[in-house]
């Protein structure tokens, strides 16, 4: 067995970002004491706590400490006193933009599964969401987000542009993950309406015959909204672009039960980076509430692209172990709930040991009380 060496730069951010992360970093920990790895924790400051204690949401030590990392682990940011004053110039996700524009972390790969034990949990109905299992290929570092904008007292604008090559380089990692999955793309757009929607579909048709084994559809992204919901089996990797590939994940996460489950890599040609698809929720922070699954499973993500997938997949089962066993934040078990951090003691308690099947019940508390 490799044992591997690998330093991780953490941001946790704002709201329930460093909760979340602590239990991540929990769950890694156990990987890394029961496989006989070493990673090293790093944090840095990114988000709304940046700019209170630097002026900036992504300071230069920060990025810096990024380019020469392993791997970024990143929580949430964002702050209620910059999202309810539209007048500010200074703001939390300037950081995540900024961020992934200069890791270069140009795709977004959010997996959105309906877990058989969780199926009663979802407000979907059983029968539609069962077996349900995607991969959404979100742009990243494109479009809207990333175009000219502007305003003067009485207008705004935000430029959508996209390149040949933008559109190219994730094209191809989406088409290949078809290719090792069920070989089924479905490229969303607004091609009926938008000229960057056009240039989408002109070159994944130019890119198509090169995967003879994948098939292409294509969906208007209010009608692709629609299906997600109606039929979401229908759906194996989702390419879209970067705005459509925001809305439409956390639409997505209804399918799972919860937003704190939907765990993402960004991936680009310098660093990769791993984070939930939420955000700093912070009517949650310092309660307790917040699911850290979403972060672990970014976590479990991290591991399969260190080729670690033993490690992955114990984490996996871990998480499944938790679920089985209803080792729950509230908004999944508002019976009996779970502390983010017991939620998190558990699971790394799960990968420790190794528990493979659904453990008795003295495990659930052992797992609660040993792993803090
Ligand atoms: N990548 C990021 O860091 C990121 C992503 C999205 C939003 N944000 C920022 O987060 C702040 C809050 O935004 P928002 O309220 O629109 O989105 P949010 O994702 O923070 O929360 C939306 C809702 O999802 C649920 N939720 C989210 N995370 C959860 C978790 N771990 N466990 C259980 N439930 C969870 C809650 O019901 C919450 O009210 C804003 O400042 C926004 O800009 C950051
Ligand atoms: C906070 C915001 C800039 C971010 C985005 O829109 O990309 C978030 O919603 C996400 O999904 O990571
Ligand atoms: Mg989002």
């Amino acid at each position: 067995m490799d044992i591997l060496n690998k330093k991780i730069i953490v941001l946790p951010g704002d709201g329930i970002g460093p909760e979340v992360c602590e239990e991540a970093i929990k769950v890694l920990e156990a990987v890394a004491d029961r496989f006989g790895h070493r990673f090293t924790f790093e944090k840095h400051l990114m988000g709304a706590c940046a700019i209170d204690s630097t002026g900036s949401p992504l300071p230069e030590e920060t990025l810096e400490a990024c380019y020469y990392a392993d791997a970024v682990l990143l929580g949430a940011i964002g702050d209620p006193k910059y999202d309810n004053n539209p007048a500010a110039k200074v703001r939390p996700e300037q950081g995540l933009l900024q961020l992934r524009k200069s890791l270069g972390l140009y795709a977004n790969i959010r997996p959105v599964t309906a877990y058989d034990v969780l199926l009663d949990h979802s407000p979907l109905k059983n029968d539609r969401i069962a077996g349900a299992d995607m991969l959404i290929f979100r742009e990243l570092t494109g479009g809207i987000y990333f175009g000219e904008k502007g305003r003067t007292a009485a207008e705004a604008y935000d430029h959508c542009t996209y390149n040949r090559e933008e559109i190219t380089r994730i094209a191809h990692l989406a088409f290949q993950a078809a290719g090792n999955r069920r070989n089924k793309l479905t490229l969303v757009d607004k091609a009926n309406v938008l000229e960057t929607s056009r240039l989408w579909r002109e070159v994944v048709q130019g890119i198509a015959p090169e995967y003879p084994s994948v098939a292409v559809d294509y969906l208007f992204v209010d009608n692709a909204a629609m299906q997600l919901i109606l039929n979401p089996r229908q759906f194996d990797v989702m390419l879209t672009e970067n705005m459509f590939g925001d809305i439409l994940s956390d639409e997505a996460s209804v399918i799972a039960g919860s937003l704190g489950l939907l765990p993402s890599a960004s991936v680009g040609n310098i660093v990769s980076l791993f984070e939930p698809i939420h955000g700093s929720y912070p009517q949650a922070k310092g309660k307790g509430i917040a699911n850290p699954i979403a972060a672990i499973l970014s976590g479990a993500m991290m591991l399969e692209h260190f080729g670690l997938q033993a490690e992955a997949d114990a984490v996996k089962e871990a998480v499944q172990n938790a679920l089985r066993n209803e080792v729950l934040t509230p908004e999944l078990n508002a019976v009996s709930p779970y502390t983010t951090e017991q939620v998190g003691s558990f699971i790394a308690y799960c990968v420790l040991e190794g528990v493979g099947s659904v453990p008795q019940k003295e495990n659930i508390e052992v797992g609660l009380s040993t792993i803090i």
